[in-house]
């Protein structure tokens, strides 16, 4: 039986992206604020993108080691729905940040081995969601979007007590079987749906979406 599974499609950059997004049905759509990534925009940008999604559909904000100035700054001039911390922000940061924004907070955790999972543990008291992605390779430039999968060995059977998303590495190809391997009822891609780094392919994005929503949990 389909499930309704929620996709995430981030690092969008050009309104012609973000409207094939939302027309094929993505929950959620991202803009990378991190300057080294080639998928970054500067809150101009970014608010420009915001204003033509409809209602219904979550515009997230991904930052990384943010601090109070640059997330004010941020929340001024963006219309969001969501932060998602995406750097080495300790529980308590998490906590700040939701009280200082007043908007729920996405945290992602990136997973390598077996001992990474109990950093899932950690954050689950404290964010609204969690993005379980996999970890940077050792010379990675930025701490996600790196078209890397992890192993979902380590996560078939697990469930937390909050809503997380699947992420790293995914595509049109890859992304029903891992729903079916992990059970996750939300994904999240970027490089997957591409056509070169930080340029969006709308239809790899329809694909995608269209592959993860026909997905058999
Ligand atoms: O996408 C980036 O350039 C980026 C830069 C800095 C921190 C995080 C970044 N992306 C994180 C995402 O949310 C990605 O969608 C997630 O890591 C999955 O990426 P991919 O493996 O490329 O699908």
């Amino acid at each position: 039986m389909p499930r309704d599974i929620r996709v995430k499609i981030c690092g969008l950059t050009e309104a012609r992206d973000v409207a094939a997004a939302v027309a094929a049905g993505a929950a959620y759509v991202g803009f990378v604020f991190f300057a080294k990534s080639p998928r970054h925009v500067d809150a101009e940008a970014a608010r420009a993108l915001a204003l033509d999604v409809p209602p219904g559909v979550a515009k997230v904000a991904l930052t990384v080691n943010a601090d109070d100035a640059a997330l004010d700054a941020l929340c001024a001039r963006v219309p969001l729905d969501m932060l998602q911390l995406h750097g080495d922000e300790s529980p308590a940061r998490v906590s700040e940040v939701k009280a200082r924004h007043g908007l729920p907070v996405m945290k992602a955790i990136g997973i390598g081995g077996d001992s990474d999972l109990a950093q899932i543990d950690l954050y689950a008291g404290v964010a609204d969601q969690l993005l379980i992605d996999a970890r940077p390779p050792p010379d990675a430039t930025r701490p996600g979007g790196n078209a890397t999968a992890f192993d979902w060995g380590l996560i078939e059977g697990r469930d937390w007590p909050l809503p997380w998303l699947l992420a790293g590495g995914l595509t049109p190809d890859t992304v029903a079987e891992a729903v079916q391997r992990t059970g996750a009822r939300q994904v999240d891609v970027s490089s997957g749906v591409e056509a070169a780094p930080g340029r969006k392919d709308p239809d790899l994005i329809r694909a995608f979406i269209a592959a993860a929503r026909g997905a058999e949990g």
